[in-house]
């Protein structure tokens, strides 16, 4: 079995190649759209969902069958036609390149593999069976967010990412600011912001001032925000 090294991909403002213009295809389009990757479509044909977005300037269209050159000015490429030479010519060609390149549904053809992802806010989790069985990923993705990653989770990455830059320039070193972190999500900060988001601000904010008036309470082993350990530097 390979095991494939998962990592999330800044594509805004890449060029994405997709080859084939029927549901698949779409369906790539929907899970990329989100992420600013500038797509194109090179296919004879194409659904008339990706007209709808091609009308709308949000794809671009190359109305041709696929050739080896096609790939070049690509940073990833997804091979999603219904003739399984081709799209083996499409990995050949971009993975010869060093380009990313897939072939749906067809591992041996893939220098990486597509994920079921779930997002909320600035959260992802993106699950893989490592080709094993893509209906145990999804399921497995279903479960996380019917039961882990819920909205409320979504808007708390947003609302710790909004502190960290506070959080960086107040406490000194990397082992502060992670007994401060571990100690805000241990905190009431996380259900306050369900309920209140100005309380929730004003909880971070004694927070940080005590963390930066007792910083070596953070080192301690005690895990609360605003608990004096008696220590002193
Ligand atoms: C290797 C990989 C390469 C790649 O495509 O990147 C691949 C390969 C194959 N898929 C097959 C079948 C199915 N794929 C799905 C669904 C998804 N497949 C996805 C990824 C991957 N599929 C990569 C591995 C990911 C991993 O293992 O975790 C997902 C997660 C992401 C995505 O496609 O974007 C997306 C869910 C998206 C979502 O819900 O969000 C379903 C379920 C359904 O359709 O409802 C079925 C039927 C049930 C089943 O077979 O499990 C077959 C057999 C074809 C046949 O039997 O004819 C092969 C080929 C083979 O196994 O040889
Ligand atoms: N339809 C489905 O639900 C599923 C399909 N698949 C796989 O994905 C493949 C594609 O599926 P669909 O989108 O439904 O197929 P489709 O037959 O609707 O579309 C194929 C597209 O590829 C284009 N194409 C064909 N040859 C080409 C070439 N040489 N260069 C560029 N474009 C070319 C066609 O013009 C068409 O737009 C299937 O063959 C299958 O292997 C996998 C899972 C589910």
């Amino acid at each position: 079995m390979t095991t494939y090294f998962p990592v999330f991909l800044e594509l805004s403002g890449r060029a994405v190649l997709i080859v084939g213009g029927g549901p698949v295809a779409w369906e790539k389009v929907e899970s990329l759209k989100s992420t600013g990757a500038e797509i194109t479509i090179l296919s004879p044909t194409i659904s008339l969902q990706i007209q709808g977005e091609v009308d709308a300037g949000r794809l671009v269209w190359i109305e041709k069958a696929f050739e080896p050159a096609d790939v070049i000015p690509y940073f990833m490429i997804v091979a999603a036609t219904d003739d399984p030479a081709t799209n083996a010519e499409v990995f050949q060609t971009g993975n010869a390149l060093n380009r990313l390149t897939n072939s749906v549904d067809d591992p041996e053809n893939c220098n990486f593999i597509m994920s079921a992802i779930v997002r909320q806010g600035p959260m992802q989790v993106a699950v893989s069976s490592s080709g094993c069985s893509p209906a145990l990923a999804q399921q497995i993705r279903n479960r996380i967010s019917d039961d882990l990653l819920t909205p409320e989770v979504g808007r708390l990455g947003e609302f710790l990412g909004q502190w960290r830059p506070a959080v960086k320039s107040s406490l000194g070193s990397y082992k502060h600011r992670q007994g401060f972190w571990a100690r805000v999500l241990a905190s009431d900060v996380p259900a306050l912001l369900n309920i209140n988001e100005t309380e929730a601000g004003e909880a971070m904010t004694r927070g940080l001032r005590w963390a930066e008036e007792h910083p070596e309470c953070l080192l301690c082993g005690r895990h609360e925000l605003g608990f004096d350990c008696g220590e002193t530097t």
